[in-house]
C-alpha cells in the first residue's frame, strides 16, 4: 500500500464514527484521529445530544410522576432532588456510550489515535499528542469531522458558574429556583422545559424577532400554550446584552434593549440566580490546516462539500458540524456513511431528501416535509387532517393530553406532502410517516391498515380520518375518496 491508511478520520463524534465503521466494512484499513484524551463521541456523546437528553428524560419522569398523583402535582423537585442526583443517570448513559464506541473502533479493527490532528499535505495528517509529540500518517483518503463549539457571546462573559453555556450546565451542583435562558433555537426551548419541569422559574431572553419561526403555525400555537401553562415567559427582540452581578441582593442581573423599542430604548432588567447562553455554534475548522490544502470554506468557517460529501480537493471528504446545516447527530451520521461511500466507488442506496428533525422540548415536537403554509405558497392544494392528544386513548391512559399531529396532504391524490407533531414521543411517532411519505403513500395507509392499540400511533388513524372528512365536507364522494388510487 503506498500510505499507511485508506482513509485518516479526524473527529469521532457521530460523522467520523459511522464513516470508521463503514470504512472497516469496507474492509478498509482506518485510522481515527481524537483530540480529546478521555473519551470518544465529541459533542454528541460529552457534551450534547446524549447528556442533554439524559438530564430531559429525568426532568420527565419526575414531571410524569408528579403528574398523576394530585398531591405532588404541586410539589418542586428541587425540594427532593439534588442537582448531582439527577446527573447520574447522565454520567452513567455516557460512560456506556463511551465505551460502546471504543468497543466498536476495536471490534473493528478501526485504529485510533489521540492528539490533535493537523492537515500538512492532502494525504498527510500531523498529530500532536499532549506531550506536544508529533507523528505524521498518510492515507489515500481524509474525513474532516472535527465538529462544532459553542458560540461566545459579545457584551458578556461566561463564568461557568452563574453564567454557563451548554458544557458547564452540566456541571451545576443544584437545581436553579430560577433560570434565564438566552437563545433563539431549539437548544434554548430544551433546556428551558427541561428546568422548568424540575421546578426552576425559567425566562428565555431571544435575539431574534421570533422564536422557532420554521415551525408549522399551529404547532407554534400549541407550544406557546404550553409555555404559559409551564409559565415560561419569553422575552423577544433583546439587544446589547449585559451581565452583571448584583452582590447586595446576591442575584445575576441582565439588562437589555428592546430592538425597535417605542419606549424610547429604555434598559429593561431581569433578575435571576443563573443565566444559561445557548446562542448557537461555531464550527471547529481553524487550525486544522485545511488552508494548507486548500479546501474551500464560506464566510462562517463551514467546509464547502458537494453532495458526495466531498470538498473541492478530490481526496478530501468531510461531514457533520464542520459543513453547517442542519448540524444535528442524526444527520452527521448519514453524512459519515455516505462520504465513506462515495469515496470507495460503493454508491448508496438514493435516500429521500426530506429528513425529520426533533425538538427535545417537553413535550417534544418532531416534523418532516412542508408546513402548511410553505405547501400553499408552493402551489399545492392542500388539506390538512389533526388528532389531538386529548382525542387519542393512550394519551389519557398516560395522562398526557397535551399535544397534536397534524398531515398535511394534496386534496387530489391524498399523498402526505409534511408531517408536523407536538407531544410525548413526537421525535418517535414521526417515523411512520416519514416511512409512509418516501415510499409514496397516502393518508389512507392509516386506515387501511391496522394499527396497535392503544398507542400514540392511533393519532395518525384519527388524523387520516380527520382530513378524509374535510375532503368530503369539500364535496368529494366518499367512494371516491376511498377508491381513489391516482
Ligand atoms: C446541547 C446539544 C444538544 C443536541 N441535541 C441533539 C439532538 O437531540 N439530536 C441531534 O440530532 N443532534 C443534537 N445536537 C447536535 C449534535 O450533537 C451534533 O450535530 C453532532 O455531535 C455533530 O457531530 P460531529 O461528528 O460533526 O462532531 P462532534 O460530535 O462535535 O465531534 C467532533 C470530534 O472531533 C474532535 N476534534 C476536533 N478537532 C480535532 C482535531 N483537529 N484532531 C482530532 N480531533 C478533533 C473533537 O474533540 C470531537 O470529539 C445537539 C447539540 C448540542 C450542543
Ligand atoms: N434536538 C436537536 O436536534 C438539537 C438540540 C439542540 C441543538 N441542536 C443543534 O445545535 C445547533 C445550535 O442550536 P441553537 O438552538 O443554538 O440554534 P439553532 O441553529 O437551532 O437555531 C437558530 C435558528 O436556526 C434556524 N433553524 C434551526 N433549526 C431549523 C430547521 N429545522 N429548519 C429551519 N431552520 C432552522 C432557525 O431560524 C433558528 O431560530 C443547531 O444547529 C441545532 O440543530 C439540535
Amino acid at each position: 500500500m503506498k500510505y499507511d491508511y485508506d482513509v485518516i478520520i479526524i473527529g469521532s463524534g457521530p460523522a467520523g464514527f459511522s464513516c470508521a465503521m463503514q470504512s472497516s466494512k469496507f474492509d478498509k484499513k482506518t485510522l481515527v484521529i481524537e483530540a480529546n484524551e478521555e473519551s470518544f463521541g465529541g459533542t454528541w456523546i460529552n457534551s450534547g445530544t446524549i447528556p442533554s437528553k439524559a438530564l430531559r428524560e429525568t426532568a420527565r419522569i419526575i414531571q410524569r410522576f408528579q403528574s398523576q398523583f394530585d398531591d405532588l402535582s404541586q410539589e418542586k423537585a428541587y425540594q427532593h432532588h439534588q442537582m448531582q442526583e439527577l446527573l447520574k443517570y447522565k454520567n452513567e448513559t455516557l460512560k456506556s456510550k463511551n465505551s460502546k464506541v471504543e468497543n466498536d473502533f476495536k471490534k473493528n479493527e478501526v485504529d485510533t489515535v489521540r492528539g490533535f490532528g493537523v492537515l500538512k499535505e492532502k494525504n498527510t495528517v500531523e498529530v500532536t499528542s499532549k506531550d506536544g509529540e508529533k507523528t505524521e500518517y498518510t492515507a489515500e483518503y481524509i474525513f474532516v469531522a472535527p465538529g462544532s463549539n459553542p458560540l461566545k457571546p459579545k457584551g458578556f462573559d461566561l463564568d461557568h458558574n452563574k453564567v454557563m453555556d451548554y458544557t458547564s450546565v452540566l456541571n451545576l451542583t443544584h437545581i436553579p429556583r430560577k433560570l434565564l435562558v438566552i437563545g433563539s433555537g431549539v437548544h434554548a426551548l430544551e433546556y428551558a422545559t427541561t428546568f422548568s419541569n424540575l421546578g426552576s422559574r425559567v425566562s428565555i431572553l431571544n435575539e431574534a424577532e421570533s422564536f422557532l419561526p420554521f415551525l408549522d403555525n399551529e404547532i407554534s400555537e400549541q407550544l406557546f400554550k404550553l409555555l404559559e401553562k409551564q409559565k415560561i415567559e419569553i422575552f423577544s427582540n433583546a439587544e446589547n446584552i449585559e451581565i452583571d452581578t448584583n452582590s447586595i441582593r446576591n442575584t445575576t442581573e441582565v439588562r437589555y434593549n428592546l430592538r425597535n423599542d417605542n419606549e424610547g430604548n429604555r434598559t429593561r432588567v431581569i433578575e435571576t440566580e443563573h443565566v444559561l447562553y445557548l446562542g448557537g455554534k461555531i464550527p471547529n475548522t481553524k487550525g486544522l490546516g485545511l488552508e494548507n490544502i486548500g479546501v474551500e470554506m464560506d464566510d462562517g468557517g463551514n467546509i464547502i462539500v458537494d453532495n458526495d460529501y466531498k470538498t473541492n480537493i478530490d481526496n478530501v471528504f468531510a461531514g457533520g458540524d464542520a459543513i453547517g446545516f442542519p448540524a444535528l447527530a442524526s444527520a452527521s451520521f448519514s453524512e459519515g456513511r455516505l462520504a465513506s461511500c462515495n469515496m470507495f466507488g460503493i454508491k448508496a442506496l438514493d435516500v429521500p431528501p426530506e429528513i425529520p428533525f426533533a425538538i427535545y422540548s417537553i413535550p417534544e415536537i418532531s416534523s418532516i416535509g412542508l408546513t402548511e403554509k410553505e405547501a400553499k405558497a408552493r402551489g399545492y392544494d392542500v388539506t390538512v387532517g389533526r388528532a389531538y392528544y386529548k382525542n387519542i386513548t393512550q394519551g389519557d391512559i398516560s395522562n398526557q393530553q397535551d399535544g397534536l399531529l397534524k398531515l398535511v396532504f394534496e386534496t387530489e391524490n391524498l399523498k402526505l406532502v409534511g408531517i408536523h407533531i407536538i407531544g410525548e414521543r413526537a421525535s418517535d411517532l414521526i417515523h411512520l410517516g416519514q416511512a409512509v411519505m418516501s415510499l409514496g403513500g397516502d393518508v389512507r395507509y392509516f386506515i387501511n391498515h391496522v394499527l396497535n392499540y392503544p398507542t400514540y400511533s392511533e393519532a395518525y388513524r384519527i388524523a387520516a380520518f380527520n382530513g378524509m372528512n374535510r375532503v368530503y365536507k369539500a364535496g368529494v364522494k366518499y367512494k371516491k375518496i376511498l377508491k381513489n388510487k391516482e
